[in-house]
């Protein structure tokens, strides 16, 4: 049994079908890149498992469980989370309060409760931000503001991470350096699901590759297999390519 299965999900949008009848799954410990050209349909396969929209046809299983039809917080407590493309930080409050926000029992009505500092801390050094817990999100550097997205995202403690585009807008050093990050999240324990346009930071970090093409399975296969697959460079050949 995979950790996380997604079986024949449709996903509708009045006439518009955004993903249909896809399946793909992920085991314990494996890092799976999912990639397609823009619209393709990777940011609706995310919503459709952190239940931000529901469901048209087909099923999402985690850990055995079926979470199709879960709320999104139901699914943030059986233990996946997800690191969205757009960073949305609350302005007005430092690093660790951004952070704190996610350990919250209720986060609209409470502000007690949640994690301790030492426990923020810990969850910022997973993603070597620790230092600058006490500074707001607007002095942080681009790579900086999206390690608070995934210090938010750690601090649920998820078996499983989604992780939307995580590389975009990063320089060279700053994806390699991202890439060992999420290399270490694995080595801990941690199955991630990585979505990107292309195969720039996934080629050396992922196991296997899926790929959606308007909304359908395409291939599936190593990234060396994936980069010479015929039918993903047609497919590619109208965007930036691979
Ligand atoms: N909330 C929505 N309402 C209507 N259509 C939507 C919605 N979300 C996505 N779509 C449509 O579904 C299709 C797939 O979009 P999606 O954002 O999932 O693709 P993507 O592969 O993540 O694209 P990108 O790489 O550009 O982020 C597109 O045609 C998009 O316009």
């Amino acid at each position: 049994m995979s950790l996380l299965e997604v079986d024949g999900l449709t996903k509708k949008f009045g006439g518009l079908v955004a993903v249909d009848d896809f399946s793909f799954e992920a085991d314990e410990g494996e890092i799976v890149g999912l990639i397609g050209p823009n619209g393709s349909g990777k940011s609706t396969v995310f919503n459709c498992i952190m239940g931000r929209y529901d469901v048209t046809e087909g099923s999402i299983r985690f850990n055995g469980s079926d979470i199709t039809d879960d709320a999104t917080h139901e699914v943030v407590n059986k233990g996946l989370s997800r690191v969205s493309q757009e960073s949305n930080p609350i302005h007005e409050m430092p690093v660790a309060g951004n952070i704190k926000l996610f350990t919250l029992p209720n986060k609209l009505t409470s502000f007690y409760g949640g994690a301790t500092d030492e426990e923020i801390y810990e969850y910022a050094a997973r993603i070597d931000i620790e230092d600058k817990l006490q500074e707001m999100p607007d002095e942080l550097p681009h790579a900086d503001v999206r390690r608070l997205e995934i210090a938010k995202s750690l601090a649920t403690e998820p078996e499983l991470m989604l992780l939307d585009e995580p590389f975009a807008g990063m320089n060279q050093a700053e994806i390699t350096e991202l890439a060992d990050q999420i290399e270490r999240f694995r080595q801990e324990g941690m199955t991630m699901v990585v979505v990107d346009h292309n195969m720039g930071g996934l080629m050396d970090l992922v196991d296997r590759i899926v790929v959606l093409n308007n909304g359908d399975f395409l291939a599936e296969g190593t990234p060396e297999e994936i980069a010479e697959n015929e039918h993903v460079q047609e497919a590619y050949l109208a965007g930036e390519g691979l």
